[in-house]
């Protein structure tokens, strides 16, 4: 009898096999000849399975791999059963501007809780118009002037560490010391709170806990299905890391409400209690804690980013070093005048750089991932996203990386040409207006950054008074001076030595490049 059971268990297990093998043949087969979106060149895997963009995200390549399939596959590519991915600013505009195309509801995993919403994650687009006039109000360049003062004085404390690290015969690993400026700065800017993270160690798990929580979130973003595998319960040391940091930011909230609304110059004081002028409504006390987990990442992450990649590119680009040095030091005759007005946006080549910077290696590299959603317009809808008549629920995306690298849009792409964008070369109108018009770091439309005023004040404060102050160069030891760029042999993509290595987790994380630093004259007094 025992015999009979294990036999018709064997049975069971077999047919059950088969049923699966033979569903997924079907499913693969549908997915590659009948599905609407079959006649889209791309990787053959990518057609039949969403873990294949999961696979590339959670490699922190996936910016690598669209560029290539984009040089491989054309304009368009699909790059999953129903993802596409455009390469042409028509694209940026049918997709981004669109009044009905919305993120795509995978953002929902970056909530704190499922009834609670920040603006990032936020679909409801009547909830969403709300929150984002409040936290623009917040952003807008009058609450910047306000906060400038503080600003300046982690600024300050940024660069006595660099005169230190000169007294030490130190090389500056820059990443890692932008990511402790931008997160000390957006603490300071959230809750009023100063991390101390430039100076002390004791949050500086803060900067591993964002990340890691960035990078869950991005794996799940671009393959929802890959949440119900758990795969964050498969790192451990990340999950403990990514609590520690939700615990002290759930801390740092409470500490600051008890302090009330006005007691700081801070974002909470512009949004606690602040109406939508429109219609009135408040945002929620609950709601907070879920925009200041975003902030960290959005705020002080990226601007970190386009500060360590404007320092790697200009050591590696002397003319581009020479011509801006020129243009900070001949503009002020002190390095404590340098604040933000008219003198900085004068500032030409300076914005130049960041603006090329941004384009070379935008901060956030990844493709912001929207959809016509079916909930609202049926499955039947379409919608025409640079010619192509796209359906309902199908995901699409211009991936920011590749459209910036597009030689259509950028000649020489990989080449880091700040000249491109000054204004004596708008003579050139078409060619201009061709770039700006592909140009796309703060992303495009209603959901494009809102904290554009603060990114420019803070990396034009810190870029001008660095140059003011010293002069860089890279380190002397061959091995650290490695560290940063990419290198021959390397996977596709991460061999281009001169090029600042980004490794895509929505936001992005990086390593290097390490520089010495030098300071001018007496001018360094200011600083002891
Ligand atoms: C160089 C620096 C920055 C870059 C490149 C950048 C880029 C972006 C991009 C591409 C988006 C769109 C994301 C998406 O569609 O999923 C975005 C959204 C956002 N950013 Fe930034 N950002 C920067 C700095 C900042 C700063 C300093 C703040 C505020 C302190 C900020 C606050 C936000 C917010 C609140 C959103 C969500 C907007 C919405 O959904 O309506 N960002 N940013």
């Amino acid at each position: 009898m025992a015999w009979t059971t294990f036999e018709a268990i064997c049975i069971v297990i077999k047919y059950a096999l088969i049923a699966i093998v033979l569903q997924f043949a079907l499913v693969c087969g549908y997915r590659l000849t009948l599905h609407p979106l079959s006649k889209y060149p791309g990787p053959i895997i990518a057609a039949t399975t969403d873990w294949y963009v999961g696979f590339f995200a959670a490699l922190k390549r996936q910016h690598l791999v669209t560029y290539s399939n984009h040089q491989k596959y054309g304009t368009v590519i699909r790059q999953g059963p129903n993802k596409l991915v455009f390469n042409s600013h028509q694209a940026l505009h049918d997709i981004y501007q669109s009044e009905k195309i919305n993120k795509v509801r995978s953002y929902l995993c970056t909530q704190i809780k499922s009834d609670t919403y920040s603006i990032f994650n936020c679909l409801d687009k009547d909830l969403h118009r709300i929150k984002r006039r409040i936290i623009s109000k917040a952003l807008s360049e009058q609450k910047m002037r306000r906060f400038e003062p503080v600003l300046l004085t982690h600024v300050d404390r940024f660069l006595a560490l660099l005169l230190r690290s000169h007294h030490k015969k130190q090389a500056v690993n820059m990443s890692e010391r932008f990511k402790r400026l931008g997160l000390e700065i957006i603490g300071k800017f959230g809750f009023g709170y100063d991390l101390k993270l430039q100076t002390e160690e004791e949050h500086v798990f803060v900067v591993k806990g964002m990340e890691g929580g960035s990078y869950r979130n991005n794996v799940y973003i671009q393959a929802p299905s890959l949440r119900w595998l758990g795969i964050e319960f498969l790192l451990p040391a990340l999950y403990k890391l990514r609590m520690k940091y939700f615990f002290l930011l759930k801390r740092l909230i409470k500490e600051r409400l008890a302090e009330g609304k006005d007691a700081k110059e801070d974002l909470f004081s512009y949004v606690v209690d602040a109406k939508d002028p429109e219609t009135g409504t408040k945002i929620r006390m609950s709601e907070l804690w879920s925009e200041a987990t975003f902030f960290f990442p959005a705020g002080g992450d990226t601007t970190a980013t386009t500060l360590t990649a404007a320092f790697f590119y200009l050591s590696r680009n002397p003319e581009c070093y020479s011509r801006l040095t020129s243009e900070i030091r001949s503009k002020w005759s002190s390095g404590t005048d340098i604040r933000s007005g008219t003198l900085l946006s004068s500032c030409t080549y300076l914005r130049a750089v960041l603006d090329e910077t941004m384009r070379v290696s935008p901060p956030l590299c990844g493709t912001l991932w929207r959809e016509l959603p079916v909930s609202e317009y049926g499955k039947d809808a379409s919608i025409i996203i640079d010619g192509h008549v796209v359906p309902a629920g199908t995901w699409v995306g211009v991936n920011t990386y590749t459209i910036h690298h597009n030689e259509h849009y950028f000649p020489d792409p990989f080449s880091f040409k700040p000249e491109r964008w000054l204004p004596e070369n708008r003579d050139n109108g078409d060619e201009m207006r061709r770039m700006q018009g592909a140009f796309a770091p703060f992303g495009v439309g209603s959901r494009s950054c809102p904290g554009k005023v603060m990114a420019f004040m803070e990396a034009s404060l810190v870029l001008a008074k660095s140059v003011w102050y010293f002069d860089f160069s890279r380190s002397q030891d061959p091995k650290l001076d490695k560290i940063g760029g990419g290198s021959i042999g390397s996977t596709v993509g991460r061999d281009r030595v001169d090029e600042f290595q980004l490794y895509d987790q929505f936001i992005s994380s990086h390593d290097g490049p390490y520089l010495t630093f030098e300071p001018r004259d007496g001018a360094w007094k200011d600083l002891e």
